[in-house]
């Protein structure tokens, strides 16, 4: 079985590069279909495999698509399928963002109705409820979901029950091309969402406020393909901050953005973490005692749920109780069994988990059960004794670009083994090579 192998006891030292955000590309991506006209060049893009399966999703579409060298180049002029097989769905949730562009430019879209996942349900109606508000209708049957508008899409008011980076994405795009104005409000605020907001308005679309809770799109009647270089990306930034902290290392998080990580700068300062400014990034220290604390994940500028694992990693390690509530997802604590496997204490209450620590943490078998969940082992595995192996990649792989390498290159004990046993380089070159 594919694995990685760390064992603990090194501090990390030296500067790591942050890559463009996976939650930011998906949505770029996905967008460049609504470009009638022109090519899209999108920079800085991770080659992490839910890119490989956008870029999948894109080209069964008939779209053209290329990915050389960390650039993306989309031209969706020619005509385009408008389905997204359930192959791709299952692979990657994110596969939904294709139905805004789709319903914006043909008035229909039918995609595989994503199921839930290892963290919640996460249904789709609120991307639903906004695309109705537009005058779509909405059929879900056979595990599909087909959306059909007659003629353009109406601009609305959308106000969200709760601020759904997802449905936010889809409805700004849709709206993108919709007749008059659209208002979509409690929107979600995510950086993710500015930066495609951003990418939207080089097409030529106009949207405004994104980044406060109104977003206000003023529909236009054609879009352009444009150039957009993705930005860094926060969580895979916050996961490496957590691998300084918890050995006790210095390293530089190189392209890590404080105004995107407030929330984890301040809890992880409260836990006694240096962390200071750099011209072109974070440096984090670690302490020699890391204090206990308690946090709640909300959507941003709140604690992101994408860091909880790896912050409950992080208070294992620290003096005294700490307490982690989960309120974005139902049930995003499946990394607990697993690091009970490794002699943490930890006791789950409702939505909160109380974290006993610090612990003497052994190595053991384990399995990621998402792919922050999959960072999270991989970095307690850095502080306990002896081996831990770290099963079911696939998930890791899917928002971490080669992190068993970046790891060591900072002085962890840490390698990646194939099926056979063999160690091998977890860079993904060669599926740069056969998916370009
Ligand atoms: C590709 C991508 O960007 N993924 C991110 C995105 O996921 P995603 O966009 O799927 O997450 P959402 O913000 O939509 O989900 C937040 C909450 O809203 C609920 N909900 C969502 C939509 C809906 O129609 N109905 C509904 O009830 C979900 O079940 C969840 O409880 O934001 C999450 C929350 O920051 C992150 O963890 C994911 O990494
Ligand atoms: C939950 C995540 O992603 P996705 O929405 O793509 O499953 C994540 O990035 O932690």
């Amino acid at each position: 079985m594919e694995k990685i192998i760390v064992r603990g006891g090194r501090q990390l030292e030296g500067t790591v590069k942050v890559e463009g955000a996976k939650n930011a590309v998906l949505p770029v991506i996905a967008a460049s279909l609504i470009a009638s006209e022109g090519k899209s060049v999108i920079h800085e893009v991770p080659a992490l495999a839910d890119v490989y399966t956008i870029k999948e999703v894109l080209s069964n579409m008939s779209a053209n698509v290329r990915y050389n060298n960390n650039t993306v180049t989309v031209d969706a002029s020619k005509p385009l399928k408008t389905e997204a097989p359930f192959e791709y769905v299952r692979k990657m949730r994110a596969s939904v963002l294709v139905l805004g562009p789709l319903l914006a430019r043909y008035g229909h879209a039918k995609v595989a109705m994503p199921g839930g996942c290892a963290i919640g349900s996460r249904p789709i109606d609120l991307h639903l409820k906004g695309f109705e508000a537009m005058g779509a209708k909405v059929h879900v049957g056979n595990g599909y979901v087909e959306v059909h508008a007659e003629g353009r899409l109406k601009g609305a008011k959308v106000y969200l029950d709760v601020p759904s980076v997802g449905a936010t994405e889809n409805i700004m795009m849709a709206a993108a091309l919709a007749e008059g104005r659209t208002i979509l409000e409690n929107c979600a605020k995510e950086p993710e969402i500015v930066d495609l907001a951003n990418f939207l308005n080089k097409m030529g679309a106009k949207v405004i406020g994104a980044g406060t809770e109104t977003i206000k799109i003023d529909g236009v009647e054609k879009l352009y393909g444009a150039e957009h270089t993705i930005i860094p990306d926060r969580i895979e930034a916050g996961t490496f901050m957590v691998a300084s902290a918890i050995t006790g290392g210095n390293v530089l998080v190189r392209g890590a953005e404080l105004e995107h990580l407030r929330s984890l700068v301040s809890k992880m300062e409260e836990m006694g973490v240096k962390i200071t400014e750099e011209a072109d990034g974070l440096r984090v220290i670690g302490p020699k005692k890391l204090k206990a604390t308690d946090l709640k994940t909300l959507p941003h500028p709140g604690f992101p749920t994408d860091m909880q694992s790896q912050m409950m990693a992080l208070m294992l390690n620290a003096e005294g109780t700490s307490v982690i509530t989960e309120t974005v997802f139902e049930n995003r604590f499946m990394h607990v069994e697993e690091f009970r496997r490794m002699n943490a204490k930890l006791k789950i209450e409702g939505r909160s988990v109380i974290v006993e620590g610090p612990v003497t943490l052994q190595g053991a078998e384990v399995a990621a059960t998402d792919l922050r969940a999959g960072a999270a082992l991989i970095l307690a595995g850095l502080t306990a004794e002896g081996y831990t192996r770290v099963t079911e990649l696939k998930h890791l792989d899917r928002g971490y670009v080669d992190f068993a390498s970046k790891l060591a290159t900072l002085g962890a004990d840490i390698e990646r083994v194939n099926d056979d046993g063999e160690v091998i380089l977890d860079s993904k070159d060669h599926q740069q090579t056969s998916a370009s």
